[in-house]
């Protein structure tokens, strides 16, 4: 299936019913009451999160979503019926982002998860809510209000523990097909991987950790060279960076300017992804004498003034690669829990009918107390 990590959508709630002016008739009964209902409220849209899904690609093809309208209200004082919600089912990892004004509506990153993203216009009500003593036959009633419509950005980002950064060809996909099951093509050219992938690596019975392979980045990433830094939206979640780094590249290149040019592109995407804990971890060792690969690797740690954890590995014969995955594990264990709590906790989200709708009842009390406009047909306090 194809992967689709970013989508821009509609989304729009029901609007609100009407509420009804009419007036109880009956045989015998010359001058019945009134017995408007009110109408019912506009269905509202949520996003839930589902683990069946891994992609957001529906909504290429799908961009619009409207929940339903509540029904006019009714004489004999039927209520009309609150329209249907929608629910829209996203894969876990998906950020909701207002595009008109760039907030954060919120992530979802548990199975199940709701996320409510348009509120649904509120019922109008009908002329029975206007009885008084000094009104026994009203005229009014009140539209419903409109839905909330937004335009929405819904980003997937990958939920790993652990993130691959690196130059095209340092070998990451190699390192993940060697500790995880995932199978990642791997090959000798630039930009083999095209599209994130994620590996459960299992260092003991009972532990794993979630890591994320994403595309080679090359110098101006930031500026769109290369597969650009799009990806690196999918490291933001990790606890952990590895910066693999190629110490024999074919083409000669210095593996301390490659390193170099990553960190450069890294802090130019996002200074708070740069000072998430990063390891270095200097892959191909294999191709390289071993005394040359300690001079090698001390010039290079010298010459990026690196003071951070370091790792040889030789990922393609699996040479390291299961000593570094139990220093992850048990750094990652030291970790307090991933912060998907803190989601949760995060601030509500405003809607736009939020307290409009308690203004408006409230001037609509208030309205009654003084009511002297018999003489008016109807009256339509709020309109779309
Ligand atoms: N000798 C040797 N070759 C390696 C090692 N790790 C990876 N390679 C080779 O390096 C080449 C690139 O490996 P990939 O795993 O595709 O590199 P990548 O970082 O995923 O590259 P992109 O997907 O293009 O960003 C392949 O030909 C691998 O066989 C290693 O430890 N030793
Ligand atoms: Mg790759």
């Amino acid at each position: 299936m194809k992967f689709v990590d970013e989508v821009e959508i509609r989304v729009d709630a029901g609007d609100g019913g009407n509420g009804c002016i009419s007036f109880r008739r009956e045989k015998y009964i010359p001058k019945g009451g009134p017995d408007g209902g009110d109408g019912g409220d506009g269905g509202d849209v949520y996003l839930e999160a589902d683990e069946n899904l891994n992609t957001l690609i529906d909504y290429r093809f799908e961009r619009f979503h409207k929940a339903e309208r509540g029904k006019n209200g009714m004489g004999k004082n039927c209520t009309g019926r609150r329209g249907n919600d929608i629910v829209l089912p996203v894969p876990p990892g998906t950020r909701a982002t207002d595009i008109d004004t760039g907030e954060v509506l919120g992530d979802l990153t548990k199975h199940g998860q709701r996320l409510m993203v348009a509120k649904g216009g509120f019922h109008g009500l009908g002329n029975t809510r206007f009885k008084s003593s000094i009104n026994r036959a009203p005229r009014q009633k009140t539209d419903g209000t409109p839905g909330e419509v937004r335009p929405l950005k819904l980003e997937l980002m990958l939920l790993a523990d652990v993130g691959l950064l690196g130059m095209p060809n340092a070998g990451k996909s190699t390192f993940i097909r060697s500790v995880s099951a995932a199978r990642p093509k791997v090959a000798d050219y630039p930009f083999t991987t095209l599209i994130p992938n994620l590996g459960v690596v299992r260092p003991a019975p009972h532990q794993s950790f979630v890591i994320a392979d994403i595309p080679g980045l090359i110098e101006g990433a930031a500026e769109g060279a290369g597969l650009g830094i799009q990806f690196l939206k999918h490291l933001e979640r990790c606890r952990l960076l590895l910066h693999l780094v190629d110490l024999a590249p074919f083409d000669e290149t210095d593996p301390a300017e490659q390193a170099r040019i990553i960190i450069n592109e890294l802090e130019k995407y996002s200074p708070k992804l740069a000072e998430k804990p990063r390891w270095l971890v200097i892959n191909k060792v294999d191709l390289l004498l071993d005394e040359e690969v300690q001079e090698k690797v001390d010039e290079l740690v010298k010459s990026l003034n690196w003071d951070g954890p370091v790792f040889q590995i030789a990922a393609l014969e699996g040479r390291g690669s299961d000593a570094l995955c139990r220093e992850v594990m048990s750094y990652l264990e030291t970790l307090p829990a991933p912060d998907t709590e803190q989601h949760e906790e995060a601030d509500p989200v405003e809607f736009m009918w939020d307290t409009y709708h308690e203004e408006v009842l409230e001037e609509e009390m208030d309205d009654e107390d003084d009511d002297d406009d018999d003489d008016h047909d109807v009256e339509v306090i709020y309109q779309k």
